[in-house]
């Protein structure tokens, strides 16, 4: 199995319990690890046969920035169906961190997997 990565993605969107959360927009950062088999698009040299980073990013930015949750958790939740249901992707690590949570802290957040790791990765033939 390979790993497609996509490292800190930045993305502003709303997320938070309390009320003045609802009227600002925060930073969450993401890091990916994503299952893919990356022979074919190797040997082909050819994009259709790749998981394409830029696609991945675009979808996840338009969908981080629009959606709005009170926890952390559900967003992750939610990033992680997106990606296995979209993109068909059999596994994947994200970690997802809201920097700006706490003053005395550098950041707070998840480190989730989901998925099976067993499982042929996407373009596996
Ligand atoms: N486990 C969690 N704890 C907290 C969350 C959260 O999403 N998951 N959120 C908050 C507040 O929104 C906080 O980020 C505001 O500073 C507190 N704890």
């Amino acid at each position: 199995m390979d790993i497609l990565y996509i490292r800190n993605l930045k993305v502003e969107t709303i997320v938070g319990i309390f009320s003045w959360e609802k009227r600002i927009r925060q930073p969450i950062h993401l890091d990916l690890e994503l299952a893919v088999d990356i022979r074919r698009a190797a040997q082909s040299d050819d994009i259709h046969y790749a998981l394409d980073y830029k696609e991945v990013s675009n979808r996840l930015r338009d969908y981080i920035s629009q959606s709005e949750w009170h926890l952390v958790e559900t967003l992750a939740e939610r990033v992680a169906e997106l990606l296995m249901t979209e993109f068909g992707v059999t596994w994947l690590r994200l970690r997802l961190s809201k920097p700006a949570a706490l003053p005395a802290a550098d950041s707070v957040g998840l480190l989730i997997e989901r998925g099976d790791k067993q499982a042929k990765p996407l373009f596996a033939d």
